[in-house]
């Protein structure tokens, strides 16, 4: 058996075109070894093609675009642009469904890229909704370096202050793909006149689809319909998404004409490079030791950890700033521009440790991140799936960490068959754990648990005094002396400094340069002040 025939196998349910040059070469192995297994449903199901020059062959895929999948990387197609890109390049509606990590932005991005073929001056014909602006971004720039050379100009609103927001219709005709969160969206187009126009959408794609299908009070689904009637009659529509929900599926179903359902791999399963590990600490004061824990133990930056809800976001910043981690905290409560700050310095590897909320669970690629804190328990296991797959993405090893407390006993078992699913060994006790009504897991997800405040307790560790010169941020007893807790708590900074200090080969030398700079700061007994500032700041 070859190699192809081997990634055929695999590959259940789609068909295949034996490609006639390519039967031993590299990409093709590669694709066999990664075990695909990809499910395509739906009426003549083009064929998948295993490596982008069959794409180009087939479809006359431009040189530019060829050239830009290079430059980014992409030297072999990964299982679901194999199959989905085929799909849209023959202008099929898409319900899609792959893992975290496993490149779903170029799986729609290149189909789209080669069907608007140059610039037009007619306004947005392709449209790609979001349901973050962090998302939208990054999305931008990936579509943005795949455009070089070929003309095509992708947008996404920027203008933060809604009232002053004054996107002139006009202004879009140098446009080509808008890239929007559907709230932004949805306030043009109710302005009168609509200050969108979205007539000309050839391609509308709904990424997270699952996300963006959620109720609410007007939620995403009520501005899904608002979008999808400004859009022409004509529109083909893709839903991507790395979770896969039955109403979703059902109205893709009834909706879309000629619809392809693509699944890769087991459906709602974690990815398996990633190592998934529980941990029961007790109450809210055992999560701070357990995280002390983790960063005496030696932390490899970049880590994120997830919170439930901005305030305990901003409660845990305010204790691991004293530990002398280079740490930072984005939520919604910050503005955009400290937003797109922290995002970026996060990315350049200036910011070692990033404490967020759900804000960031979805879609964001950050590249390398070795660990990823899921400090509160997740809500579902559709959340847990996405956060930890912040982590162990495009086929890299990574790591993830789950504290629970007795509060979160009724979720365990769900949490942990997604485990089970994903290769990881569980507790026996986990899986035999009652299972919840539908309704109440249902209620239970859309409840935060209600938590203590997260502070260490005075007896354990006493919370430096932010106004004194020489905090410390070990235990002090009243009779140290200041001397004694400034040497402590230098010391204190060495250490941890020492524990977190990165893998050179996994972090940029921004990294390392501020790993010294932070040593040197901090040894300088420079930390105080800035530190006050930094919480006054959050
Ligand atoms: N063909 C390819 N070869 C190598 N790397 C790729 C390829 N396609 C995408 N990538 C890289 O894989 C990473 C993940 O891609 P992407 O963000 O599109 O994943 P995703 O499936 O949308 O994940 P999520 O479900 O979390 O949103 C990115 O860093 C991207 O640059």
């Amino acid at each position: 058996m070859d190699s192809f025939d081997i990634f055929k196998k695999l590959s259940v349910g789609a068909k295949f075109k034996k490609p006639e040059k390519c039967v031993s070469n590299l990409e093709n192995d590669k694709c066999s070894a990664k075990q695909i297994k990809i499910k395509a449903v739906g009426d003549n199901v083009p064929n998948a093609l295993a490596t982008f020059d069959m794409m180009k062959n087939m479809y006359s895929l431009s040189p530019l675009l060829m050239d830009n999948l290079m430059k980014s990387g992409y030297t072999v197609p990964t299982p679901i642009q194999t199959q989905s890109i085929p799909i849209m390049l023959q202008k099929r509606q898409i319900f899609a469904c792959a893992p975290t990590g496993s490149g779903k932005t170029a799986a729609f991005l290149v189909p789209i890229i080669h069907h608007l073929s140059k610039p037009m001056n007619k306004g947005f014909r392709a449209l790609i909704v979001s349901p973050t602006r962090e998302l939208a971004k990054q999305t931008l720039r990936e579509c943005t370096r795949l455009c070089e050379g070929i003309g095509l100009r992708p947008h996404t609103f920027t203008k933060i202050n809604k009232d002053k927001e004054k996107f002139n219709p006009k202004l879009a005709q140098k446009f080509d793909i808008l890239i929007a969160t559907p709230n932004r969206l949805v306030f043009l187009l109710e302005q009168e006149p609509p200050a969108v126009e979205l007539t000309n959408i050839e391609w509308l794609v709904i990424d997270e689809s699952d996300k963006l299908f959620e109720t609410g009070i007007r939620g995403f689904r009520d501005q899904l319909a608002i979008i999808y009637k400004a859009c022409g009659p004509n529109t083909k529509r893709a839903m991507f998404s790395a979770t896969y929900t039955v109403e979703v599926a059902k109205w893709s179903k009834k909706n879309l004409d000629g619809l392809i359902a693509v699944t890769v791999g087991n459906r709602n399963t974690a990815v398996t490079t990633i190592e998934q590990d529980l941990v029961f600490v007790g109450n809210e004061e055992g999560k701070l030791i357990a995280m002390r824990d983790l960063v005496k133990k030696g932390l490899s930056p970049p880590v994120l950890i997830f919170l439930q809800s901005k305030e305990r976001a901003k409660e845990l910043f305010s204790e691991l700033i004293y530990d002398g981690i280079n740490v930072d905290v984005i939520h919604a409560d910050r503005t955009q521009q400290q937003r797109d700050n922290t995002v970026k310095a996060f990315r350049e590897g200036k910011i070692w440790v990033l404490i967020c909320t759900e804000l960031m669970g979805r879609g964001i690629d950050f590249k390398g991140v070795n660990l990823v804190v899921n400090y509160d328990f997740p809500s579902s296991a559709i959340s847990y799936i996405h956060r930890i797959g912040r982590t162990g993405r495009a086929g890299r090893p990574g790591k993830a960490v789950t504290f629970f407390t007795n509060d979160d006993k009724p979720m365990l078992r769900s949490i942990a068959t997604v485990m089970k699913d994903s290769g990881c060994p569980v507790p026996n006790y986990m899986l035999e754990m009652k299972k919840l009504h539908k309704n109440t897991r249902r209620k239970m997800e859309k409840q935060s648990i209600a938590r203590d405040e997260i502070r260490a307790k005075p007896h354990r560790y006493k919370r430096p005094n932010i106004t004194d010169k020489t905090h410390s941020t070990t235990t002090q007893s009243k009779s140290v002396s200041n001397e004694d807790q400034e040497k402590s708590a230098k010391l204190k900074v060495k250490k941890n400094l020492v524990s977190i200090q990165p893998k050179k080969d996994l972090v940029s030398n921004n990294l390392i340069q501020s790993v010294q700079q932070e040593k040197k700061r901090k040894l300088n007994g420079e930390k105080d002040s800035k530190i006050k500032k930094k919480i006054k700041k959050k």
